[in-house]
Parts: C-alpha cells; structure tokens; sequence
C-alpha cells in the first residue's frame, strides 16, 4: 500500500529556517491540508516535498509506489502532480493544446483522459478557445484539470481552490474525494476551507524577523 513519510523534513528559504522538521506519514487514501500565514512557509513546504527546492534537513521516503520507469519510485517528483500558485498554461494555447502538453510532459498519452477531464471540471465547451479567454475560475478549473489528463498517485496543491466558485469548489472536492477512495493521497497549501475527509491538518508558524537586525538599522 502506498505511504510517504516525512522524516525530519524542513524548509528554509534565503538562509531563513520556515518549517522546523517535521515528521510525518500519509497513507493511501488520506489527506493533509496545510494552513498558516502569509510567509510561513506552505509553498516552500510543498516545492520542497515536491522535489523542486532542497530541504533544509530531513527526507521523504515512498512506499508502494513504481515510477514511470517500473522501478520503486524514492521521490515525490516520480509520482505527483505539482499545481503550484500559477496555472502553468500559455494564454495564446487552446484549452486542449495545454492540457496536451501537459499530458505529454507527464508521459501519458490517453487523448480519451482530456476530454473526461475537461468534462468533470464543466469545461468542455471551452476546449478550443484560447486559455488567456478565459475567466480567473475557468483557468484554475483548466490548472486542476492537469490532474486528470495523466494518473499520478500524489496530488500536491498550492492554494487548489482561488477563484473558483462555490459549485466549481464542490465539483473539485468530489474528485478529491474519488482520488483518495482510488488509493491516492493529497497534500494542500491553502487558506480556504476544504473539504478533504478525516485529512490530517499541518498549521505552519511565521518565523518572526530578527528583531536585533532592526534595532542595529540593518534593513536600511
Ligand atoms: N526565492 C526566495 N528567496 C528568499 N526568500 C523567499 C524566496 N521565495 C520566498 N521567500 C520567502 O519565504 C517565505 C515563505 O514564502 P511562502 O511562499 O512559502 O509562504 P506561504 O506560507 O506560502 O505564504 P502565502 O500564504 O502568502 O502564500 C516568505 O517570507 C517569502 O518572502
């Protein structure tokens, strides 16, 4: 069965430690949301789980996972999906053409996957304009649609549900939902309420400016 554990892992930013290390284990099927203020360290927190920045300390071990190659996938990057603050879709591309590329970029080629995807965010009527056409919730609607077009294990979101609406939010919960039911596991940054059943909850503090750096006028 699927598991990732976090071992002592941590994340700095500038030389600045953010998250201390934290340990921590998921199991198919479960989900963590990770909440704090602005600065505290969430998106650094998971581009690091999601290989795309080192850890300060610590590291990630995967269970039960294979990587596109048939061998046991060891890091995240082999079985997720990142979607990060931006959408990550060219505006002058139609729909379809991003989320193909993106199909691509994830080694999967089932043209069927798109079309399901872009039904199950109600986008389909959409899929040949241009991206830049679209308004603020129908482009994070096409972003999370990149999490169908190509299977992966691991959904990691950054702030998944900006801009949507209240029926796009339920729409994407229920695919949550089924992700988990399907054995995957999801790990969220976010400061809105999500519906994510029994998901674990990971409340990140600011570090607090180092108050001795003002008093002797370095930020000057
Ligand atoms: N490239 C960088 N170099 C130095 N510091 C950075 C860099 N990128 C981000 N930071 C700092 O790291 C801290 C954490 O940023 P991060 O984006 O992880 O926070 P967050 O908890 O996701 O915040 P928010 O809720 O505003 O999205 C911030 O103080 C930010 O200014």
């Amino acid at each position: 069965m699927l598991k990732i554990t976090l071992h002592g892992l941590a994340a700095e930013r500038g030389g600045t430690l953010l998250v201390p290390p934290q340990d921590l284990a998921l199991s198919a099927g479960q989900g963590l949301i990770i909440t704090g203020d602005n600065g505290a360290g969430k998106s650094t927190f998971l581009r690091v789980i999601a290989g795309l920045l080192p850890s300060a300390a610590g590291h990630i071990t995967i269970d039960g996972a294979m990587a596109s190659d048939g061998e046991p996938a060891t890091r995240c990057s082999e079985i997720c999906h990142y979607v990060g603050h931006r959408n990550g879709m060219k505006p002058h591309m139609s729909v379809r053409a991003n989320l193909s590329f993106w199909q691509k970029f994830l080694q999967s080629d089932d043209a069927r996957a798109i079309d399901a995807a872009l039904l199950a965010l109600n986008l389909f009527d959409f899929a040949d304009l241009p991206f830049g056409y679209l308004s603020a919730g129908q482009q994070r609607r096409v972003a999370l649609c990149r999490l169908l077009v190509a299977p992966r294990k691991l959904w990691l979101l950054d702030e998944p549900t900006n801009a949507l609406d209240a029926a796009s939010q339920e729409l994407f919960f229920a695919l949550i939902g089924a992700h988990l039911t399907a054995g995957g596991i999801v790990m969220a940054a976010t400061h809105q309420p999500l519906q994510i059943a029994d998901a674990r909850k990971l409340v990140l503090t600011r570090a607090q400016p180092d108050v001795d750096a003002f008093d002797e006028g370095l930020w000057l």
